[in-house]
């Protein structure tokens, strides 16, 4: 395992005196693997981007452990050569005073000071995700499109030692075109091992590359297990509508979970995830209020 969320909490602090909490992410367990895509699924508001900042360092853990290779997460020089996030607006990763180039200078001093090969390595990576480095070094930020700097934030993740990405809803502000070449440059980043965490809020395309899918609905899963199972056969009436083709414009989230019977509680089972079949994990629809838990 490369990447492990055990039993993972944070609860913020809300309203003006701080005196309110908000649990935004409840007892969340799973992981990542070299060479895996895991998507992370669901609605706006269930949690997503707050489990990717966690992993990321960006803000603490209320409980539960984040452990990267074998030890918690410990934000810092050393822990970010190998993690690294790209994110929605790739326009707000950059500082917009700095031209590329400059991007890639501040990598060499941290990270690579000596290195002599350093303008090939970065003229390397940049045609590995398919930039013409003539065409993007010497342009601010403002000048270049939001595809281009997505796949410059990944040239910029290629060149440190990289073992994992988090990568929130990147996809979500390109046009079709752009979005599939991001996407097959993840489909080639984990052919060479990358793991990659797949934030998105919908089945979108970038769902097919992962092996395995997590589905979170008000900080906790619902769902979880290999892509093929949950969305071949989605258990949980959350999954299900989220993976629905049609829009339900009439009918909310209480319709669906409206079931009267808990197959899990009632034969038996514990827990809030109960193993449907053998990778596949799906919680009761009823929770927290199953009259059989
Ligand atoms: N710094 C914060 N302080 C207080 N509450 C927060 C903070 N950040 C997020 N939240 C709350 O935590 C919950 C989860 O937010 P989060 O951004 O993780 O959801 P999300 O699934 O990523 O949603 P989206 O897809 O809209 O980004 C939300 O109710 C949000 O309002």
């Amino acid at each position: 395992m490369m990447l492990v969320l055990d039993d993972v909490t944070k609860v913020y602090k809300v309203g003006a005196f701080g005196g309110k909490t908000m649990t935004a992410v409840g007892g969340v367990s799973f992981d990542v693997r070299p060479g895996e895509v895991v998507s992370l699924i669901g609605e706006s508001g269930s949690g997503k981007s707050t489990i990717g900042r966690m992993i990321l360092g960006l803000t603490p853990v209320t409980s539960g452990t984040i452990s990267f290779d074998g030890t918690p997460v410990k934000p810092g020089k050393d822990y970010y050569r190998h993690v690294q996030g790209v994110f929605q607006d790739p326009f707000s990763s950059y500082n917009p005073v700095f031209k590329a180039d400059r991007v890639f200078g501040m990598i060499k001093e941290q990270y690579h000071p000596a290195d002599k090969a350093w303008d090939q390595r970065v003229e390397e990576a940049l045609t590995s995700v398919r930039l013409n480095p003539g065409q993007v070094l010497n342009k601010y930020p403002h000048q270049l499109s939001g595809g281009q700097l997505q796949r410059l934030l990944i040239a910029r993740a290629l060149l440190l030692d990289l073992k994992l990405l988090v990568a929130d809803e990147i996809t979500s502000m390109l046009d079709a075109s752009t979005r599939i070449d991001v996407l097959n440059l993840l489909a080639d980043l984990k052919t060479r091992g990358l793991g990659v965490l797949y934030i998105t809020h919908d089945l979108s395309l970038g769902n097919y590359l992962a092996e395995r899918t997590v589905v979170l609905r008000r900080g906790a899963i619902v769902e979880t297990g290999l892509t093929g199972k949950v969305f071949g056969d989605p258990l949980h009436p959350y999954t299900r509508q989220l993976l629905s083709a049609v829009p339900r414009l009439h009918a909310s989230w209480e319709d669906a979970a409206a079931v009267d019977t808990c197959l899990y509680h009632a034969s038996g089972a514990t827990g809030a995830l109960h193993e449907a079949e053998e990778g596949h994990l799906v919680a009761c629809a009823r929770l927290p209020s199953c009259p059989a838990a």
